[in-house]
């Protein structure tokens, strides 16, 4: 058990490719244990490491892995052209709901990127993943169930390891001290992030499904890029679904796609966004906005693995991981009929807030670094940077649109100082008045022209959702009013996409 385990520790600390790293331990199962170890270990691990193990089973796969299979499950492999060698076992049968399922027909045979696999006449033991999913076990193996746990033990150890190097290898935190990364980075040294970052990291591995939860401009959608490409899944696309752009007569057949005929304009069979991301992630954006109708199909998705075109006659299965982000209480949503209980259920099994930036310390001036750096950069300035009574201001700014507001302050206050003369060879310096934080801070929180006593009253009584929704209906339609409602301008100003600004409007009443 040392030896495999000192094998696997010394493999992360020499940074083999996971797939060497694989092969190895697959080679060192086998010979501690025998074949059946390893369906076993998968068995054993799946709740606490379905990756590492799929690992495995994908390498075991590769190598056309030799295994033992409970005698019914060897009679469905059967009828798929696989001849397994089974033994006779007394233990309960775990097949017995997929047999009913399949009856009659061959079962699907797949590698686990839902390939389908060839399967040769008479080559015994050839295995699938579908195989694994059901419980393939051995009896010997079955038997010194005990002697298996430090092994498991050891393949949950390692998975936080590599998931921890992997993090460390993509740059988990970027520094101050590093050169401003690419566009997709994520930046940010606070406690917070360094805590979520590793939160990522851990459950990336996992196939459960994340929901990203936070307020608009927090970086939701970055860090599901993150997640998927700490996943095993990173070789696969991420397909990205804005849920709130999709209209509602179209999002069913957005998601699940759907065949020739099935309404009118549908002249050809098309895949959804489901079949898009074969084998790898689908990003659900904005999911409390999905309509009641296609939550249901979703549902049914997670629970069973399949999606039926619209129109078609039969389901097909697919096999991706779903990460889904809101900014809304899904829970308040739930609440008021606006949202599935079952679905939100199935939806947060692993729920990861993102913190407000006004909670991130010094991450804020962190981030303006780069926001200024990338203007200097396209503005062609020889230096641009922020005053330090700026510095004060943004560290007091209670950021409502996070960090799309903080890129667009700095932005817009970049284009202000140019407007106004400086040059190419000017070391620029933004003060207070070009960040223009007091107007934002005057549409967050208006003192009402005609400050009619009844509005403040409504600003300032009932439970804490009316008071904050009555504070955002206030800001709306202030930034409305102020730029003419034009709602591009109104959106900007409020550090929203207009897209959102709309949205958020519909949710308060006011379109
Ligand atoms: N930690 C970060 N480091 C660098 N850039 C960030 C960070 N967080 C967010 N951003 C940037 O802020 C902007 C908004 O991020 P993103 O779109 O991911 O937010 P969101 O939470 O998905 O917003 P919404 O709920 O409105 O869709 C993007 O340009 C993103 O690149």
């Amino acid at each position: 058990m040392d030896a495999v385990l000192s094998l696997l520790l010394t493999d992360l600390a020499a940074e083999l490719p996971p797939a060497v790293r694989l092969q190895r331990l697959v080679s060192s199962l086998r010979e501690h244990f025998g074949c059946g170890a390893v369906a076993l270990l998968q068995r054993e691990a799946e709740h606490l490491r379905p990756v590492a193990v799929d690992g495995l089973v994908r390498d075991a796969l590769g190598r056309r892995f030799e295994l033992q299979a409970h005698p019914r499950l060897s009679a469905i492999l059967a009828r798929s052209g696989v001849t397994c060698f089974h033994h006779d076992s007394t233990l309960p049968d775990p097949y017995d709901g997929l047999i009913d399922e399949h009856a009659g027909e061959p079962l699907p045979v797949h590698d686990c990127m839902g390939v389908p696999v060839a399967v040769e006449g008479e080559s015994w033991g050839a295995l699938t993943l579908d195989a694994l999913r059901v419980g393939t076990f051995d009896a010997r193996a079955q038997a010194d169930l005990q002697a298996l746990r430090p092994l498991v033990e050891a393949a949950v150890r390692m998975s936080r390891l590599e998931a921890q190097a992997r993090a460390l290898r993509l740059g988990g935190v970027d520094t101050a001290e590093r050169p401003v990364g690419e566009e997709g980075d994520i930046l940010g040294q606070s406690e917070a992030i360094a805590r979520l970052l590793h939160e990522l990291a851990v459950v990336a591995d996992s196939e459960l499904p994340v929901l990203l939860l936070g307020e608009t401009g927090v970086g939701k959608e970055l860090f599901a890029h993150r997640l998927h490409r700490l996943s095993r899944r990173h070789g696969r696309s991420l397909v990205h679904v804005n849920c709130a752009a999709l209209p509602e007569s179209l999002a069913e057949s957005e998601l699940f796609g759907h065949v020739k005929g099935a309404f009118s304009g549908a002249v050809s069979d098309r895949p959804g966004r489901f079949e898009a991301a074969e084998g790898g992630t689908l990003f659900l954006d904005e999911v409390g906005e999905l309509p009641l109708a296609v939550q249901a199909k979703l549902l049914r998705t997670l629970q069973n693995g399949e999606i039926q075109r619209l129109g078609a006659d039969r389901p097909r299965r697919v096999d991706v991981r779903v990460v889904a982000a809101t900014n809304r209480s899904l829970r308040e949503l739930v609440r008021d009929g606006g949202f599935r209980a079952d679905l939100y259920h199935r939806l947060s099994v692993y729920p990861i807030p993102i913190p407000p930036l006004r909670e991130r310390g010094h991450d804020v001036l962190l981030l303006a670094g780069r926001f200024l750096e990338r203007n200097r950069a396209r503005l062609g300035l020889r230096s641009l940077r922020l005053s330090t009574a700026s510095e004060e201001a943004l560290r007091r700014y209670p950021w409502p649109g996070n960090v799309r507001e903080l890129e667009h302050v700095i932005s817009r206050a970049a284009l202000k100082a140019v407007s106004r003369g400086a040059v190419r060879t000017d070391l620029v310096t933004l003060g207070p008045e070009l960040l223009d934080l007091e107007a934002a801070s005057a549409v967050l929180d208006p003192v009402p022209p005609v400050a009619a006593e009844g509005a403040v009253a409504a600003l300032r009584s009932g439970s804490l959702r009316e008071q904050v929704e009555a504070c955002q209906r206030q800001a709306v339609r202030t930034a409305l009013d102020a730029h003419a409602q034009n709602w591009a301008q109104a959106a900007r100003a409020l550090g929203l996409d207009a897209s959102n600004l709309h949205k958020l409007a519909r949710r308060l009443g006011l379109k």
